[in-house]
């Protein structure tokens, strides 16, 4: 069974509540919380102060991908105004190990994130210490972005290497998923889908919510 996590960044923020709402109320497991910095990636999102004002209004899991430079400085505030996830990019941290720590000593769950250049092979040392990784399947930055075929190959690797080292861990995918290639994405071994244009961006979200379940059905 895949979990399924819309991006607000593609919700309306002048009605962040009630869009977010909608998808709660559509059986939507995880909130796909998107921190942009204009640093690691050429756009500005939201921060802590946004997170904490919605943090027991809404009953799903707080997944908050930060795209940041310097993620240590700021996970305690992320953790303090409501995460319940973190996940950082792999190539954000100089000292990933301790990074992934500092995570988890907060008593959260740990993800780490791939840009699409960034091989499988940077996270082999650490796969026994995190919780989730997520893929981009675009480059971050922007919702709306067309899904880079390349990526089915890495989900694939990835998939391995977790059978081989016999570690129990979520496949996260971000990045121009749609209920016409979900199937691809969950048949090479990813198990929560973040769908941001996908979902916000659709007219009757109960059906494509339901739509992105029955076509991941392998
Ligand atoms: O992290 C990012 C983009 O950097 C994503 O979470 C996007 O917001 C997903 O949006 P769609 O590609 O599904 O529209
Ligand atoms: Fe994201």
């Amino acid at each position: 069974m895949i979990k399924l996590a819309p991006s607000i960044l593609s919700a309306d923020f002048s009605n962040l509540l009630s869009d977010i709402k909608v998808v709660e109320d559509a059986g939507c497991e995880y909130l796909h919380i998107d921190v942009m910095d204009g640093h690691f990636v050429p756009n500005i999102t939201i921060g802590p102060p946004v997170i904490s004002a919605l943090k027991g209004k809404i009953d799903m899991v707080f997944d908050v991908h930060l795209m940041i430079e310097n993620p240590d400085k700021y996970i305690e505030a992320f953790a303090d105004a409501g995460a319940d996830l973190i996940v950082v990019h792999q190539e954000a941290c100089t000292h990933l190990h301790r990074t992934i720590q500092s995570i988890k000593a907060l008593g959260k769950k740990a993800g780490v994130a791939l840009n699409p250049a960034t091989p499988i092979e940077t996270i082999k040392h650490i796969i026994h210490d995190i919780d989730m990784v997520l893929i981009m399947t675009v480059n971050p930055g922007f919702g709306g972005q067309k899904f880079i075929e390349s990526m089915i190959p890495k989900i694939k690797e990835l998939k391995s290497l977790c059978l081989r080292e016999n570690v129990n861990i979520d496949i996260q995918v971000d990045g121009g998923i749609t209920p016409e290639n979900v199937k691809k994405v969950v048949s090479a071994g990813a198990n929560i889908i973040v769908a941001g244009s996908a979902i916000f961006g659709s007219n009757d979200i109960k059906q494509t919510v339901k739509l992105f379940r029955e076509n991941s059905v392998v």
